[in-house]
């Protein structure tokens, strides 16, 4: 049972292939909670299950938040999967496809494998796409009120949910205050991820992140993206963006009908063997 890990600009995963875990069909939810946990297990911000067969693209891959739940789709998950892939020289820097619940990538590898661009596919603000309850409409500067404090919300889609706060300054400590009671909100039926924005100028912007079924991270690729693109869509940046995150900084850049290409960074950490043992254990 081999295991990859990797980390994008802090966010980290570990890489599961099939091939190395006979008789899996995917990692369960209590297999999940135990190799993501920092002190039981592993230590990662999720799993990445692949290569998967798929008539969609050349591979498939299926996201897992260390809560247990399945994301659609993971920008930071899709570069540290794509940097395996050439690891294990099954890709090499010509363009390639990747599978995932919430659609279809396309992704470049810059040689040595430590940069890589992805095609992420469209950002949409559509109510009944993110999912977001209510009338179908656009989600833009829509009111919500957390404890304490009336937030101003635009929600987006890029495959997984987000919520979106712009605010003049963003810390930690909002994303840890407000975040958990933003992500569970019955606003969003498939729960949401969360991010604070700050807009720095009209090309960068820094953000605090609250990820659905991983809590706070140093960096987030759909984050970003979703992101970049509401800032924009409020007409607060331009079209080529940087975004800066605790872990670092991903550029995204932005295209017709909102769709996204975002360049980021890969770290490779460590590769290893689970125990049996591990799952003796109960998170
Ligand atoms: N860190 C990832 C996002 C992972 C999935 C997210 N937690 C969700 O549930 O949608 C990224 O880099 O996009």
């Amino acid at each position: 049972m081999r295991f990859h890990k990797y980390h994008a600009l802090g966010n980290d995963y570990i890489v599961m292939d099939p091939a190395d875990f006979p008789g899996w069909s995917a990692p369960t939810t209590e297999q999940t909670r135990v190799i993501c946990h920092r002190n039981f297990g592993a230590g990662s911000d999720g799993i990445l299950w692949g290569p998967l067969p798929t008539q969609r693209a050349q591979f498939g891959l299926r996201i897992f938040n260390p809560d247990g739940s399945e994301a659609e789709k993971s920008g930071n998950g899709l570069r540290i999967f794509s940097r395996y892939l050439y690891d294990q020289k099954k890709v090499t820097t010509a363009p390639f496809t990747v599978d995932t619940p919430g659609g279809v990538v396309n992704v470049v590898i810059a040689p040595g494998g430590q940069l890589l661009t992805i095609d992420m596919g469209h950002v949409s603000f559509d109510s009944a796409k993110i999912p977001v309850v209510g009338a179908p409409r656009e989600v833009l500067q829509e009111k919500i009120q957390i404890l304490d404090r009336e937030f101003i919300f635009t929600a987006a889609t890029i495959g997984n949910p987000h919520c979106v706060i712009p605010l003049p300054t963003v810390s930690p400590e909002l994303a840890h205050r407000y975040g958990p009671h933003l992500e569970t909100h019955a606003n969003f039926p498939r729960k949401t991820n969360v991010q604070f924005l700050q807009v720095l100028d009209r090309a960068n912007i820094r953000i605090e992140i609250w990820e659905r079924g991983a809590g706070y991270t140093l960096a987030s690729g759909s984050s970003s993206s979703a992101s970049a693109a509401v800032a924009h869509k409020l007409g607060l940046v331009d079209r080529k963006v940087t975004v800066h995150m605790p872990g670092g900084q991903i550029g995204i850049e932005i295209g017709d009908n909102f769709s996204i290409r975002m360049t980021g960074p890969v770290t490779r950490v460590a590769e290893g063997t689970l125990h049996p043992e591990l799952f003796t254990t109960k998170v």
